[in-house]
């Protein structure tokens, strides 16, 4: 599903390289030129060691032993020191990289369209904020300057060895070549592997987000069991491709440990059997060992790092296939208007036609299932609008569209003569407040939940309590406003839950405001006291009312009656009730 959109130009993990050096640009210098300085070292070692042995120990030379020891110890202390260095500017790239493509992935996913997050399921995105990202993490600037070092050393200890003894170096060189290819084998089936893994596990992890995200109703619907043994059928895969993917990890290294036991033995018998024959002195087969070492050691990390890049790599694919979804706000915005909030003044919803996108069994091929055929309706500022209608009939989709989750199909919306789409989005959304069916509720004081963490006065937010009728509720909590309502709201009723989104939008300074369903867990009374409220405190804005209950918007500016996609009838409710006709209908059997 991720991959489809992956950018076919240059590979995630290149991209992902690119990110990190950007953002790294200074600590990857100096820690390249650490690295290089810390290489070479490790490098000249052998040939130090081979000087001790063969011109120091052998040639009975004290004073050149002594010089060779002194500038060894040196070498080798810089060396670790410098390590020492660059362990902390890896850990400060590690964090800075952590952040900021965290921050780049929740960003990007603010942007992107309705269709987007409809077709993709809320813990198969979690598993790719939170679970892929901490993977590739583990990618971090010291892995890759690791298989760089390790690269290097063990191209210049081939030339070394090469130069100390040929044949030594053929047949080491041969043992390496199928240790690659052995390699490759592995590193496909990792890949594949986990690749499988991520996407059950995103699924798995969509049941157990499920589960605990409606808690109380699991419980009360008593459908635990359903989400259990979905659960455990999910996990059933998971567990085999864990322990396959263990498998081929620990193979892959169980075959480099092999042929590096081979590569010494090989080392130690040829060598021995020169040295036994005069032809090759103990200091150079220490060298050479030393040499083989610097291979053995870095082809093993190469081995470990490679393990680790194909996990990665398949989460970079699934994380850049989210950065590579379209977003609705484009850089393309710069040339677009902006909205003067001060003096919008209507809205003009011209024949719009919109569908959704029906998904069929296959899975490219969509076809539309058409909510709104033709709408028209005008908005304008200071007067209360409603609409009306059959449950499923497209009024909340009418708000998606002027938000612009969604673009409509044909005709067009229009805020003061200019269509949405050559706004910029950010100026449009600034504009337009919806209090919706779902609120959002957060895990923690009714204050901040109503100013929303903005700095507002007590005033303001007793005033907006009075008006959305919280305030006799907040009078009876011993710590007012500053009680701790629990997550997603546990502790208050859904009728308190709509006067919090009430409050909050009564303090928003948006032009236009709609009401879907706003007040549908409220009594007739208390809807009454909120309408009147809305009337009195948003009396210059465009109020755009979506309601069930027709009694309460009886006293709005007009109301439009939406049905079979197409606006029926328009008209103030007194206008409405004389024509008889559909609205007056369904008023009559409302009253019944
Ligand atoms: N994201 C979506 N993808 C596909 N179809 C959708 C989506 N959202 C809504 N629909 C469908 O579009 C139609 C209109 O939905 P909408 O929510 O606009 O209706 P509504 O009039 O607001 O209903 P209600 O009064 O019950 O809230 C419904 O048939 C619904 O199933």
């Amino acid at each position: 599903m991720y991959m489809e959109n992956a950018s076919k130009v240059k590979s995630p993990v290149m991209r992902f390289i690119g990110f990190v050096a950007y953002h790294n640009r200074i600590r990857i210098a100096i820690a390249m030129i650490m690295v290089i300085v810390i290489t070479t070292i490790d490098l000249v070692l052998p040939m130090l060691t081979r000087d001790m042995v063969d011109k120091g120990i052998t040639g009975r030379n004290m004073e050149l032993l002594i010089k060779i020891i002194a500038i060894y110890s040196v070498m080798s202390v810089s060396a670790r020191l410098l390590n020492l260095i660059l362990g902390y500017i890896y850990a400060t790239m590690r964090n800075k990289v952590a952040i900021k493509f965290r921050l780049k992935v929740l960003d990007h996913l603010s942007k992107l369209s309705g269709r987007f997050y409809t077709e993709n399921r809320t813990g198969n995105l979690m598993s790719i904020v939170q679970s892929d990202i901490d993977i590739i993490e583990n990618i971090d600037a010291e892995l890759v300057f690791s298989i760089i070092k390790n690269s290097i050393t063990a191209v210049i200890s081939l030339y070394l060895m090469f130069r100390i003894d040929s044949i030594l170096f053929v047949a080491v060189v041969s043992i390496q070549i199928i240790l690659v290819v052995v390699q490759r084998y592995f590193t496909q089936s990792i890949h594949s592997n986990v690749s499988m893994y991520r996407d059950e596990y995103g699924d798995s992890s969509n049941i157990v987000q499920e589960y605990v995200y409606n808690i109380m109703n699991v419980i009360i619907s008593k459908s635990k069991r359903f989400f259990i043994s979905k659960f455990i059928s999910g996990q059933r895969g998971l567990i085999n491709k864990d322990i396959k993917i263990n498998v081929l990890m620990s193979g892959n290294m169980c075959a480099a440990n092999i042929f590096n036991l081979m590569m010494s033995m090989t080392i130690y018998g040829y060598g021995g059997y020169m040295i036994i024959n005069g032809d090759f002195t103990l200091g150079s087969l220490l060298a050479f060992q030393n040499y083989a070492g610097m291979l053995i050691g870095p082809c093993i990390s190469i081995v470990n790092a490679n393990n680790r890049i194909q996990q990665a790599r398949v989460s970079i694919d699934r994380v850049y296939s989210i950065l590579d979804e379209p977003a609705v706000i484009d850089k393309e915005q710069n040339g677009l208007k902006c909205l003067d909030s001060d003096c919008l003044s209507e809205i003009n919803v011209d024949n719009v036609v919109f569908g959704y996108d029906n998904e069929k069994d296959d899975k490219n091929d969509t076809d539309k299932k058409y909510v709104l055929n033709g709408v028209s309706m005008k908005f304008k500022r200071g007067e209360i609008s409603a609409i009306v209608g059959e449950s499923g009939c497209g009024k909340s989709t009418l708000s998606k569209l002027l938000y612009r989750l969604w673009d409509v199909d044909s005709g067009s919306i229009e805020i003061d003569g200019d269509n949405i789409k050559n706004i910029r989005l950010m100026s449009l959304r600034k504009c337009v407040s919806i209090v919706s069916q779902d609120i959002v509720i957060f895990d923690s004081t009714i204050r901040n939940n109503i100013s929303l963490g903005k700095n507002i006065s007590d005033e303001d937010i007793k005033r907006v309590c009075t008006l959305s009728g919280l305030d006799g509720f907040i009078a009876s909590l011993d710590n007012g406003l500053d009680t701790e309502i629990g997550e997603k709201g546990i502790k208050i009723s859904g009728g308190q839950k709509q006067r919090i989104s009430i409050a909050r939008a009564m303090l928003c300074d948006s032009p236009i405001i709609i009401f879907d369903e706003a007040t549908s867990a409220l009594d007739n009374v208390s809807q009454d006291i909120i309408m009147e409220s809305i009337k009195k405190t948003l009396k210059d804005r465009i109020v755009i009312v979506i309601a069930h209950r027709l009694s309460t918007i009886r006293d709005v500016d007009k109301i439009f009656v939406l049905s079979n996609g197409k606006v029926l009838e328009s008209g103030a409710h007194d206008e409405l009730m004389k024509n008889r006709n559909i609205y007056y209908r369904l008023y009559a059997s409302e009253q019944e």
